[in-house]
């Protein structure tokens, strides 16, 4: 019974990027993959079971809340699926002493810092769903020891809905963009992360707690946005523009390039430079 492992939120973007890990990789453990019809995770009966049922030796929560702008006017359902439902995988993760493997933000920091992000600094979410993410973070860090938390940023992947994808997808109609050139950060390609995910399943050293990870280097949007266009041979006009210029319902951090020392020292990790897996994406694209 001790070998499984519950994926939750399964069929999103990251879900699926452990999916193919999982697929390609020969593994020791038994994945099963939930998707939001399999476990809602809001729903306390419905998670108290699925732990029964599995008994699994690691959680990996990919659920959440990510549309950014739509939870500023939708603040129960993101605390909903962000913070209490978190809070319900924690108290069955002690019941059933599962590692739980929970992926969070940059978006917990405000930033106003100009130096990469450790995870020992203060944070200070600027919209609803990065104080979200914060409050699930934190009750995981009060009701467990056997957790590893991953800050991650700007995920994006040849699956789901992603910056990548909306800028390809707006190429086809517009012949220029406006894109925001100061909020600065590094974009994280999911297939790299679930590496990392999977990885710790496999071989853990136990070095429980909170990380960073995303790609290696610093970009802006516009920078990115650039990237995409350039790996992928379309010719776009691309106007850097200022957040000011740039109106959205959720204020975002100008600054949050996450530092990544501790968990390349802890869990052994080397990481790509964000073109470089930026251009395996585009590749498969
Ligand atoms: N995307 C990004 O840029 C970043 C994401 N993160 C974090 O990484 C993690 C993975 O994100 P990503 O895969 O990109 O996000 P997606 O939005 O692609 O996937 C989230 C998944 O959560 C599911 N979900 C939402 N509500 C519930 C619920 N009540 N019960 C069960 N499942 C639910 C969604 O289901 P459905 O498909 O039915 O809506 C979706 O499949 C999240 O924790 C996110 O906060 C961190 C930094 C950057
Ligand atoms: C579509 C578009 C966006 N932008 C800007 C708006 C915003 O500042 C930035 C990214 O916009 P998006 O809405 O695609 O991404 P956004 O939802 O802000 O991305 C965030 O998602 C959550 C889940 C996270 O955890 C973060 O790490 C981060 O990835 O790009 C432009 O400047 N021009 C455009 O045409």
């Amino acid at each position: 019974m001790k070998n499984n492992v519950i994926v939750i939120g399964g069929s999103g973007q990251l879900g699926q990027c452990l999916k193919e890990v999982v697929f390609l990789e020969e593994l020791t453990l038994n994945f099963v993959f939930l998707s939001r019809t399999e476990l809602d995770c809001i729903n306390e009966e419905q998670t108290t079971s699925i732990f029964e049922e599995y008994q699994p030796v690691y959680c990996i929560n990919c659920a959440a809340y990510t549309a950014v702008d739509q939870a500023e006017e939708d603040q129960h359902n993101a605390f909903q699926v962000n913070h209490n439902a978190v809070k319900q995988l924690a108290i069955n993760c002690l019941k059933y002493n599962t590692t739980l493997i929970h992926i969070s933000t940059d978006f917990v920091f405000d930033g106003s810092s100009s130096t990469p992000l450790t995870e020992d600094l203060d944070t200070n979410p600027v919209n609803i769903y990065g104080l979200s993410k914060l409050k699930g973070e934190q009750e995981i860090q009060s009701l467990l020891t056997q957790y590893y938390i991953i800050r991650t940023s700007w995920l994006y992947s040849e699956r789901a809905n992603n910056f990548v994808k909306t800028m390809l997808k707006l190429s086809q109609t517009r012949s220029e963009l406006n894109v925001i050139y100061d909020q600065v950060g590094t974009p994280t390609y999911a297939m790299d992360l679930a590496k990392v995910i999977i990885n710790i399943t496999q071989n853990d050293p136990g070095a429980f707690g909170l990380y960073h990870y995303s790609n290696e280097g610093v970009a802006s949007w516009y920078d990115f946005a650039k990237a995409v266009f350039e790996l992928s041979g379309i010719e776009i006009k691309v106007l850097p523009v200022a957040s000011a210029a740039f109106v959205t319902k959720a204020k975002r951090p100008h600054y949050s390039v996450l530092d990544k020392t501790k968990i390349k020292l802890a869990l052994g990790v080397e990481i790509p430079y964000w073109r470089e897996s930026l251009n395996i994406c585009i590749k498969n694209l």
